[in-house]
């Protein structure tokens, strides 16, 4: 019974952009869509739900204020994300949220923390991103909130924005690792360091190489651990992922992401999913949201591997 409640995932549309000054990633769902998301995962004898897109506020295009920009919308839309998430998750289901931009993790991953408390599981959240996402509205260059859900997440930010697992802190800071990460503002350094933050930057997997850096981050992984993965595509390097509204040179190639998630699907612990940041409007014909969609079948186990091993 478990087995078969475990491997229906839901699909989750969040059509916006809010979070971000760069417009564009709220065309992200349909891009994933359209690149077959929903196909490819039954392909893989996964029940898949589409659930549709949330509905939410459109995109005011203010400038920021009081250090953020857009906040009413961001919170509304997470409201939705945060109902949606639990909602499937009540059912047994695997939720996959399709952004959008890395703001509705807040309400996601909010929603994930609350469940796993209720459930007595102990959380662990992978980051995958080119960005820390550790600004607060007292140190965003932007006033951008999707460079600031992981703040969110850890007790510091908008108010309105925090607190939403049920406790103050949705996640403590052992309780996230970051991959591949290689742009960070001069005060979020400040925070990584004083929060004692595990991050895994782009000299880190160039020098030990991504098997190395996955065997040190998934080795205390018990079965009791629900695996979060929040994927933002600018994770990836902009040569095979051109299309994202903040893009850093330098990221980890095709075949480097590709075993970062086989290894992830190896844990058989994921238990939930954010994949967001793609831009349709930057992409060359749809690739970068076809590159998720192979790498989503990698994380639920679609392994490349000839032989089982
Ligand atoms: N989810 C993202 N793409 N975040 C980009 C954040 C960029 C920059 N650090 C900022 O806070 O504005
Ligand atoms: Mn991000
Ligand atoms: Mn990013």
């Amino acid at each position: 019974m478990a087995l078969v409640t475990a491997s229906t995932v839901s699909l989750i549309g969040a059509p916006t952009d809010v979070g971000a000054s760069v417009r564009g990633a709220g065309m992200g769902p349909d891009a994933l869509r359209v690149a077959g998301i929903v196909e490819t995962l039954r392909a893989h004898k996964l029940d898949v739900i589409d659930r549709g897109n949330l509905a939410g506020p459109p995109n005011p295009w203010h400038e920021p204020a009081n250090g953020v920009r857009h906040l009413d919308e961001v919170v509304t839309w997470n409201r939705a994300v945060f109902d949606a998430v639990s909602g499937a998750l009540g059912e047994g289901h695997i939720p996959l949220l399709m952004g959008g931009d890395h703001s509705l993790a807040i309400g996601s991953i909010s929603a994930i923390a609350k469940h796993c408390r209720a459930m007595g599981k102990s959380l662990r959240v992978l980051w995958l991103d080119a960005h820390s996402d550790v600004n607060t509205e007292a140190i965003s260059p932007s006033g951008n909130l999707h460079g600031m859900p992981v703040s969110c997440l850890l007790g510091h930010g908008p108010a309105s924005l925090v607190g939403w697992s049920g406790q103050r802190a949705a996640l403590s800071p052992e309780d996230i690792d970051f991959i591949g990460i290689r742009s960070v503002d001069a005060e979020e350094k400040q925070a990584i360091r004083l929060l004692g933050l595990s991050v895994y930057d782009m000299r880190h997997i160039d020098e030990y190489g991504m098997r190395h850096t996955m065997t040190e981050i998934l080795q205390d992984l018990d079965a009791d651990t629900h695996l979060h993965v929040s994927f933002d595509l600018d994770c990836l390097d902009p040569l095979e992922a051109p299309g994202v509204g903040t893009r850093v040179r330098g990221g980890p190639t095709y075949r480097e992401m590709q075993l970062c998630m086989e290894m992830i699907a190896d844990t058989g612990l994921m238990g939930s999913l954010d994949v967001v940041e793609i831009n349709p409007a930057l992409d060359v014909r749809n690739r970068t949201a076809e590159l998720a969609v192979e790498f989503v079948q990698s994380l639920f186990g679609a392994s490349t591997l000839v032989r089982e091993r």
